[in-house]
């Protein structure tokens, strides 16, 4: 089966409260339209996952991140495609997380990480994440 090798951010920042929370972004287009993910997406040829991962959050958010930890890889296997996903603790070091591309995007504390429907691939990496919040 086809291999697709992938980044996906988890941006991380606090509420006036304190708590941690997290960037979740809905996808505006293709055939996994409507669900959550987090942003990111294919790593091209001759990068490198951190480089890649830069370069989607400025091309999907207009937004520059400092790439932190690897959180969990995910493999996955769709119907079309057998999805490999390195997943990294993000932080925001500039811009205003602009929605160039996706259709939605909410901060959500730990208790609201069920709250959204995720993309079938994020469902043990939201138990991973549930435990690092
Ligand atoms: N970015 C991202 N993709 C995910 C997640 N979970 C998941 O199953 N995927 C799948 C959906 C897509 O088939 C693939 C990533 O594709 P993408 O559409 O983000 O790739 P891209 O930004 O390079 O966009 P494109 O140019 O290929 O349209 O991985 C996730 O949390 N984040
Ligand atoms: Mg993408």
């Amino acid at each position: 089966m086809k291999i697709v090798r992938v980044v996906a951010a988890v941006i991380k920042s606090a509420n006036e409260k304190g708590e941690p929370i997290i960037f979740a972004t809905q996808r505006g287009y293709g055939e996994f339209k409507g669900g959550w993910e987090f942003p990111g997406g294919k790593i091209e040829e001759g990068e490198t996952p951190h480089e890649a991962l830069k370069r989607e959050i400025k091309e999907e958010l207009d937004t520059e991140i400092s790439v932190g930890d690897l959180i969990d890889t995910i493999e996955y296997d769709y119907p079309k495609f057998h999805l490999s996903m390195d997943c990294f603790w993000a932080e925001i070091i500039a811009g205003d997380l602009v929605l160039k591309e996706h259709d939605a995007a909410k901060w959500l504390i730990k208790e609201d990480l069920d709250s959204v429907e995720w993309l079938p691939a994020d469902i043990s990496l939201i138990h991973s994440i549930e435990k690092k919040m």
